[in-house]
């Protein structure tokens, strides 16, 4: 049988995974792309530079053939797509009409859509014959109702498409898919948090996306590595006299958040560094992190269970706890070891609120789409 290829890349990895049915094979990803870049593939991790996404695709199938799987065994391509925009709110086979919908997003999601055409063009171009498949990070959240989706802007300017779509989409749509596995039901309310180097809060009501911290692009929202967030847009029309459009975009997305705050994008960095601009990033992120989380459970009217997934929300405990002190109004209760520990279930005996740390499996999710539409004949 041959290999279903999966790629899904991040605002500052690639992440690449190999299936055989709905066995995952081998995984390998590069992380910090542009920074101090690493490899990994299975337990192996090495040092390299890696300027942008394509060279990090390219290192990555070169370290897949090393483990013995050239592409030539790839039967499939899966791809994680960030901006689906209006049309695209369904995983679907990658032909003209679907590129030149991802094509017409690029400018709505700057950090990703490039490196998810890069992607597919580069392993097009490798392996010509090659099917692929798409499964979009704002699919997920179809299912938010207008007051939610629409900005309070003239009507004229939502029929261009401004609206808020949503991302993360995959990652909370395995979530929610998993949820009802580890508690033995889904619960109502579901406040789940994908915190990497892009960050996000979603309110799920059994199951489905009702509100979302991100909106038009992922730079709505919560404090990010290299972006915003959420802020003043009169800020942005001034920051817009003073530097440009292009200039202000690249600012916004690739220079603020913690790396603006903090000096460093990457929390783990932020973490070990004693500077105080260190700890007032990470302190910024985390009240970014609780106010939107608040107004999440606004939108679904109280909280049943918390869910952290993502580079941050898996690893940094110092973060995660944070965020839980600053919800303990809502009566979200934790255990400060299990915290420490990264265990799966957070929340004390007898705690009326589960708190969960479920690992991001956004590759396996995406698997799984293109298999389906594989098995329908797409
Ligand atoms: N052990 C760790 N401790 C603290 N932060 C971590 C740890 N491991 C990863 N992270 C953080 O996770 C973030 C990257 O998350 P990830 O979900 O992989 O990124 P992306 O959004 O590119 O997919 C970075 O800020 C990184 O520092
Ligand atoms: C949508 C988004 O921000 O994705 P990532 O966190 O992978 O950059
Ligand atoms: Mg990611």
């Amino acid at each position: 049988m041959t290999l279903l290829l999966v790629v899904n890349s991040g605002s500052s990895s690639v992440k690449v995974a190999l299936f055989r049915g709905d066995m995952q094979v081998l995984e390998a990803q590069a992380s910090e792309i542009g920074g101090q870049s690493r490899l990994r593939l299975g337990a192996q991790e090495q040092s390299l530079s890696l300027p942008d996404h394509r060279t990090a695709l390219s290192a990555l199938l070169e370290a897949l053939t090393a483990a013995g799987h050239p592409p030539a065994q790839f039967g499939a391509a899966a791809h994680r797509v960030v901006h689906g925009g209006p049309d695209l709110t369904r995983a679907c086979r990658v032909t003209p009409a679907v590129l030149a919908g991802i094509r017409a997003c690029l400018p709505l999601a700057p950090l990703h859509n490039p490196a998810n055409l890069a992607g597919i063009e580069a392993l097009a171009a490798l392996l010509p014959d090659l099917p692929h498949y798409a499964s979009f990070d704002t699919a997920f959240h179809a299912t938010m109702p207008p007051v939610a989706t629409r900005y309070a802007l003239p009507r004229e300017v939502e029929a261009r498409g401004y609206r808020r779509y949503g991302f993360h989409g995959l990652s909370y749509a395995s979530i929610a898919e998993r949820l009802p596995g580890v508690l033995g039901a889904m619960p109502g309310r579901v406040l789940a948090y994908h915190l990497g180097n892009g960050a996000s809060a979603c309110a799920m009501r059994d199951g489905r996306s009702v509100a979302t911290s991100m909106g038009y692009s992922p730079l709505e929202g919560l404090t990010m590595g290299t972006r915003s967030g959420s802020i003043d847009p009169t800020v942005v029309l001034r920051l817009a006299e003073l530097y440009g459009i292009a200039g202000t975009e690249r600012m916004l997305n690739r220079e603020a958040g913690l790396l603006g705050l903090g000096g460093r994008s990457d929390m783990r960095a932020l973490l070990a560094d004693p500077a105080p601009r260190a700890r007032f990033a990470v302190q910024h992120f985390i009240n970014s992190a609780v106010s939107h989380g608040g107004a999440l459970m606004a939108a679904m009217g109280g909280l049943d269970a918390v869910v952290f997934t993502g580079g941050i929300g898996e690893n940094a405990s110092p973060v995660r706890g944070g965020i839980l002190d600053g919800l303990a109004w809502a009566g979200v209760r934790y255990d400060a070891a299990a915290n420490e520990g990264g265990e799966t279930r957070l929340d004390p005996t007898g705690a009326a609120i589960p708190v969960l740390i479920l690992p991001a499996e956004e590759e396996a999710h995406i698997a799984a789409e293109a298999r389906a539409l594989m098995k329908a004949g797409e």
